[in-house]
């Protein structure tokens, strides 16, 4: 054994289990920066698209190495089921036998072999690396095996032999995404175009901002370097770069904010109403986009939204992100204390499986799992129904999800329309195509009143709309 790798065997054994190895390579504080964050996310929950910006900013990288760690990041979070199905083919251990915090060292190994244009030699060697410093010298040994053995195919050749014969797995692997996943999506947006859609999940998206109407002007953000975006009259697409250089971001009159999610606020805003048109209500405001963009719109209608929220500390995002009209309360949803029919329009963005985003939160795939369905599914309802209920007779309610799963969409909206004699849906393609700027491809859920954006076809995340209104 050479001097060098004694030695460096000798630091091994006296350093902290599970400390950061200083060799002052800055791409070694790059893969251990993406380690850190993906072992947070499955240990602790932690969201990557929060956790990793405060990381890199701790450890100053910055530039290049920043942009290395966040594909290495989200790569491997997104990438995971495809992966596993890999390593499963080169480890002669079972997966679930693999000590975790090795597995995701031999997963971050895997997508730069497989998914970037980092040399072989190199990913190898930084993820063997990596392993020692993380697990220890024994357990690198087998790391370096293993990578070896992926190495000898690229990800195509992989995926012949990894992805099962049938359609749901062959799906499931190729696009790692859970069988479950794979399968209420392809009910959803049906058999022809779940495969775009798997394909859009896993691209990463552009950041959107939006201009608060009456608090920035789209000019303002184009200038700063975004471009219009199609569809919402308020959005423009930021190419790269982090949006807080935005000023207008900076000084909270701009924001980030997917463009389906501005259009079904817009829609909202826009449905027409008789009579009085001043009292506006977000039943589930945190942590405050569309709370955003609504109370900057109903401040130039001389209107005024008030924004609820169950957690306080959603509640205190979305204080920050109204205009100063606009009250907050922190408050149960379906407990209400404000009288029935005391508003003139009502948004309900229910809490939803996030299946509808799985673009912008890569590990939102792994967490959940079928049942989180069962669990919502009757909070969605009583929401809805306190929704309809504070709606004035004339009153407009949208009902929003971020997932175009059926059974938190249009189940859930088929189901109030079933039960009430006092609501009718009303056309939310037409009132989204009233407020859209350029022509929007299809959103309507065939033989249904409702609307659902799709990645694939549109660009934004998957945000399903039903509109409806109470009847005397
Ligand atoms: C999908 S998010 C809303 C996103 C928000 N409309 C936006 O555009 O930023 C759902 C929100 O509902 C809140 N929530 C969950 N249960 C609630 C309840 N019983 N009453 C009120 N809010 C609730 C959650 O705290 C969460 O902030």
């Amino acid at each position: 054994m050479s001097p060098a790798r004694n030695a460096r065997d000798r630091r091994d054994r006296n350093r902290r289990p599970g400390a950061p190895r200083r060799t002052g390579r800055p791409e070694d504080l790059v893969r251990r920066t993406a380690f850190d964050v993906i072992r947070a996310v499955e240990t602790r929950d932690a969201y990557a698209n929060l956790l990793l910006p405060a990381r890199l900013h701790d450890r100053g990288i910055t530039g290049r190495d920043a942009a290395l760690a966040t594909e290495l990041t989200y790569g491997t979070l997104r990438g995971q089921g495809t992966y596993d199905a890999i390593l499963a083919l080169c480890s002669d251990r079972e997966l679930r036998r693999i000590d975790p915090p090795l597995l995701d060292v031999l997963r971050l190994g895997c997508h730069q072999l497989l998914a970037t244009r980092i040399p072989a030699h190199a990913a190898v060697a930084t993820t063997v690396e990596l392993a020692r410093a993380v697990v220890g010298p024994g357990q690198a040994k087998f790391a370096n095996a293993v990578l070896r053995k992926v190495a000898t195919r690229d990800l195509p050749a992989w995926l012949e032999i990894a992805a099962p014969a049938d359609e749901l797995g062959r799906l499931s692997v190729s696009y790692s995404h859970p069988r479950w996943i794979v399968s209420a999506l392809r009910d959803a947006v049906g058999p022809a175009e779940v495969e775009d859609l798997l394909a859009a999940d896993n691209a990463r998206p552009r950041v959107t901002l939006v201009a608060r109407p009456g608090r920035a002007e789209l000019a303002e953000l184009v200038a700063a370097g975004a471009e219009p975006a199609p569809y919402s009259p308020y959005a423009a697409l930021l190419a790269e770069g982090d949006p807080a250089a935005v000023p207008a971001v900076r000084e909270g009159r701009a924001a980030v904010q997917d463009e389906a999610s501005q259009l079904v606020a817009l829609a909202l805003a826009g449905a027409p109403v008789e009579g009085a048109d001043t009292r506006w209500l977000d039943l589930c405001a945190g942590p405050g986009g569309k709370a955003g963009l609504l109370s900057a719109l109903a401040a130039g209608r001389d209107a005024r939204l008030l924004g609820c929220d169950v957690q306080p500390h959603r509640a205190e995002l979305v204080r920050r992100a109204v205009d100063a009209r606009a009250g907050v309360v922190v408050a149960d949803g379906t407990a209400p204390a404000w009288r029935p029919g005391a508003f003139d329009r009502v948004l309900v963005d229910a809490p939803c499986t996030g299946l509808g985003a799985l673009r912008r939160r890569p590990e939102a795939r792994w967490r959940r799992g079928p049942q989180s369905l069962a669990e919502l599914g009757p909070l969605q309802r009583r929401l809805l129904a306190t929704a309809l209920d504070a709606a004035r007779p004339g009153g407009v309610v949208a009902y929003v999800t971020c997932s175009p799963h059926l059974a938190e969409t249009r189940v859930v909206a088929d189901d109030a329309l079933r039960d009430r004699s006092d609501i009718t849906a009303l056309d939310a393609p037409a009132a989204l195509a009233a407020v859209t700027a350029g022509e929007l491809p299809p959103v309507a859920v065939a033989g249904t009143p409702y609307a659902q954006f799709w990645p694939h076809r549109h660009g934004t995340d998957a945000m399903f709309l039903a509109l409806f209104r109470r009847t005397p």
